[in-house]
């Protein structure tokens, strides 16, 4: 039996007028050379391309960190291909094909002299806390990647199942290094997320803020500086403690944050913060769980509290390039979470018993998106 149904090929296609018309290779011919359609006609053959090639874009970005091509270039300064070559046992011609490649993405730039040289994009992407680790990570994404029709239907382990253990609820098993490389890029990557969820979020008359599935600490060390008077709680799992620990006492924090090792899988949460922070935890779950955390969330908070969620979302109705392509398929190859719309987990959080729920604009939604409920008086 086929797995797939043939396409059936109607003598008349039921697409609208306007659809069959641009699906036809002498329509868009002709619209290729008339004065009024031709600009649009090449925006979308040359944005059309982009999309065939994301992933040779991607895979040529992951060469130039593999080989520290952007941070040669940033302590050396400027090079000729043969240079670098020598320095990464990459055939010379070769590597003038990557670092052409980097100046057509404009991370590099290609000087007169035939030197290469940074673009300010590659130098701002050695300035954003984690990416170039985040990209090395995408080593194991993107093998689950080059079959997405297995990944669409569920077939066999994936490489990020096994990348990101924890997740999936294990406890106690977890080697103490697994446990820091995971800290570790989660923590790098929480600057920017910090950095615009309190753009998006006032925290004026909070008391005690508690970071529920915290990590190591970025979140509240990151609050810990901008609110010196707000007393601070991290829940996470019991394999996270030691990190968490170490990280505080070198952040000068031990004495203002109480830690608590325990899974929301399992019991309640602790009470006495009057709001309460879910930064990037939502997404890693099934629905089922969700709806288990948001009620607790809401039992632990008293009333007037209120429930922070940040996280990469869904673009929902209007769909979205880093929710609805990257995240989306992120957390697929991860096996348990799925990226959820704002309008989604708004509508979780009220099911939960919160009650007014508000959705601030995210400035950067590749990095995150945020809610707002209340617990009513
Ligand atoms: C002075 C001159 C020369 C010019 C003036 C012009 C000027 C002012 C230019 C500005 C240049 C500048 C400073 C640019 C800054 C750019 C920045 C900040 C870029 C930031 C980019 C951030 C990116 C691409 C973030 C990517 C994040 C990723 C891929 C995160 C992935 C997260 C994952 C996979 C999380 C997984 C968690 C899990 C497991 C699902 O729970
Ligand atoms: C994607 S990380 C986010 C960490 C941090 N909030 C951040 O944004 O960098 C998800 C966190 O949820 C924690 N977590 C997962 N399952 C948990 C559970 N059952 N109970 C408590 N924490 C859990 C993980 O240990 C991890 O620190």
């Amino acid at each position: 039996m086929a797995v797939q149904d043939a396409i059936p090929a109607p003598r008349r296609p039921r697409a609208g007028l306007i659809a069959r018309l641009l699906a036809n290779p002498g329509f868009q011919s002709l619209a290729s050379r008339l004065p009024f359609s031709r600009g649009i006609a090449r925006r979308d053959g040359a944005a059309l391309f982009d999309v065939v090639q994301g992933f040779v874009q991607s895979q040529v970005l992951f060469a130039l960190i593999e080989l520290d091509i952007l941070r040669r270039l940033f302590n050396l300064g400027p090079q000729m291909p043969e240079v670098l070559a020598r320095a990464t046992a990459i055939p010379p011609d070769r590597m003038t094909h990557l670092l052409q490649a980097g100046a057509a993405l404009d991370l590099l730039k290609r000087r007169r002299d035939g030197r290469f040289a940074l673009a300010r994009r590659g130098a701002a992407l050695l300035g954003v806390p984690g990416l170039e680790a985040m990209i090395r990570h995408h080593r194991a994404f993107y093998v689950d990647m080059a079959d997405p029709v297995a990944l669409l239907r569920g077939e066999g382990e994936t490489e990020l199942a096994r990348f990101w253990p924890y997740v999936f609820g294990a406890s106690g098993e977890i080697a103490p290094d697994v446990a820091e490389r995971y800290s570790d890029l989660m923590a790098q990557s929480q600057v920017l997320v910090a950095e615009d969820v309190l753009r998006m979020i006032p925290l004026r008359g909070v008391s005690c803020l508690m970071d529920v599935g915290g990590g190591s600490g970025a979140f509240l060390r990151a609050l810990a500086q901008r609110h010196p008077r707000l007393a601070l709680q991290l829940f996470d799992l019991p394999e996270v403690m030691p990190e968490a620990t170490r990280r505080m006492a070198e952040a000068g924090l031990s004495g203002r944050v109480d830690l608590c090792g325990g899974s929301f899988r399992e019991e309640a949460l602790p009470k006495g913060a009057d709001a309460i922070s879910l930064i990037r935890v939502l997404y890693d779950h099934a629905d089922d769980t969700v709806s288990d955390l948001l009620a607790k969330c809401h039992a632990a908070l008293p009333p007037g509290g209120r429930l922070i969620v940040a996280e990469p979302m869904s673009g929902g109705a209007r769909p979205e390039r880093a929710g609805d392509v990257y995240f989306s398929f992120y957390t697929m190859a991860m096996g348990t979470g799925r990226v959820r719309s704002a309008a989604r987990i708004a509508e979780m959080c009220r099911a939960a018993g919160f009650d007014t729920v508000t959705i601030p604009r995210a400035p950067r939604p590749y990095i995150t998106g945020a809610l707002i409920c209340v617990k009513a008086e």
